[in-house]
C-alpha cells in the first residue's frame, strides 16, 4: 500500500500554475526522489502535502490522510523543508527539547535524535555559529523526533560535504529499510540517484516521468534522460 499518496494536484499563485497536474505514490519501504529543475514545483507539492498550503484540486495524503486530519503529525511524518528558520539564538539541544515538548514527546528524544545526527558535541552551541551543513543535521534530527515513519525532506543533503553525503544515504537508506517511507525532492540528480529507489521527475508543474531507477535508466544516461525529460523548463518561470 502506498503511504504517500498525490493524486490531480493543482496549486497557483494568482494566476501563475506552480502545480499543473502532479500525481504520484510512496511506498512503505522506499525512497523516492522527487527530482526536477529550480521552480518545477517540488516544494509548492511538499508544502501541500505537509499541510503548508492547500490544493486548488487533487488531494495529498499520508496514510489515507490528509496532514490536518493526522492526529499526532510529527508521531506519522516527519519533515525538513528548510535548514533557515531556526532561532539563531538557541542552542542546537534547546531547539530540539523545544519541539519534543510541542509535540509531547520526553526530552530524552533529543539526546536520541542529536547522538543520531552526530550532532552531540555541538549541542550546547547557539545555532547561529553553526555551519549550513550542521543546520542540515539539526534539520533532520528535528525530523526524527517523533520515530516517524515518513520523512519528507526538501534538498536535505545542501551544504552537506562528501562524509555528510554519505552520512545522510546511509541514514535514509536504513531508515527505509526498516518499512519507513522517504520522499526526497533535489534538482541535483546526483544526490537522487545515490539513495532513491523510485523517481518522480517533474517539470513545470507537471510529472514528466515515474519509475524506478532502473525503469528510467535505458542504454542512455539518467543525466541525458533527466535533460530532455525537463528540457522545456527553463529552470526560473
Ligand atoms: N508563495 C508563492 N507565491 C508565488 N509564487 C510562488 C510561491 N511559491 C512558489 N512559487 C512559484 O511556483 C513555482 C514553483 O516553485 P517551487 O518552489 O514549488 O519549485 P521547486 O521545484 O521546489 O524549485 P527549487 O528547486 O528552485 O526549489 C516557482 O516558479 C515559484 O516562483
Amino acid at each position: 500500500m502506498s503511504v504517500i499518496r498525490i493524486e490531480g494536484l493543482k496549486k497557483s499563485y494568482g494566476r501563475f500554475e506552480a502545480v499543473h497536474d502532479v500525481t504520484f505514490a510512496a511506498g512503505a519501504g522506499r525512497v523516492v526522489g522527487l527530482l526536477g529543475p529550480n521552480g518545477a514545483g517540488k516544494s509548492t507539492t511538499l508544502h501541500v502535502l505537509l499541510g503548508l498550503a492547500s490544493a486548488d484540486a487533487g488531494t495529498a495524503t499520508i496514510d489515507g490522510r490528509r496532514y490536518a486530519e493526522l492526529e499526532h503529525p510529527s508521531r506519522v511524518v516527519g519533515a525538513m523543508l528548510d535548514a533557515g528558520g531556526l532561532h539563531p539564538g538557541r542552542t542546537g539541544r534547546d531547539h530540539l527539547r523545544v519541539l519534543a515538548a510541542a509535540g509531547g514527546l520526553p526530552a530524552l528524544r533529543a539526546e536520541e535524535v542529536l547522538d543520531l545526527v552526530g550532532l552531540r558535541p555541538a549541542a550546547q552551541r547557539r545555532v547561529r555559529t553553526y555551519s549550513l551543513g550542521m543546520k542540515q543535521r539539526l534539520g533532520i534530527a528535528a525530523a526524527l523526533l517523533g520515530r516517524p515513519q515518513v520523512l519528507v525532506l526538501d534538498e536535505p543533503a545542501n551544504g552537506l560535504d562528501p562524509a555528510g553525503m554519505r552520512w545522510l544515504r546511509e541514514l535514509l537508506r536504513s531508515f527505509a529499510a526498516d518499512g519507513g517511507t522517504v520522499l526526497l525532492a533535489s534538482h541535483v540528480l546526483a544526490e537522487v540517484t545515490q539513495v532513491a529507489d523510485d523517481l518522480v521527475v517533474v517539470g513545470q508543474g507537471r510529472v514528466v516521468a515515474a519509475g524506478t531507477l532502473d525503469d528510467l535508466v535505458t542504454d542512455r544516461s539518467l543525466e541525458d534522460v533527466y535533460l530532455d525529460l525537463t528540457a522545456t523548463t527553463e529552470g526560473v518561470r
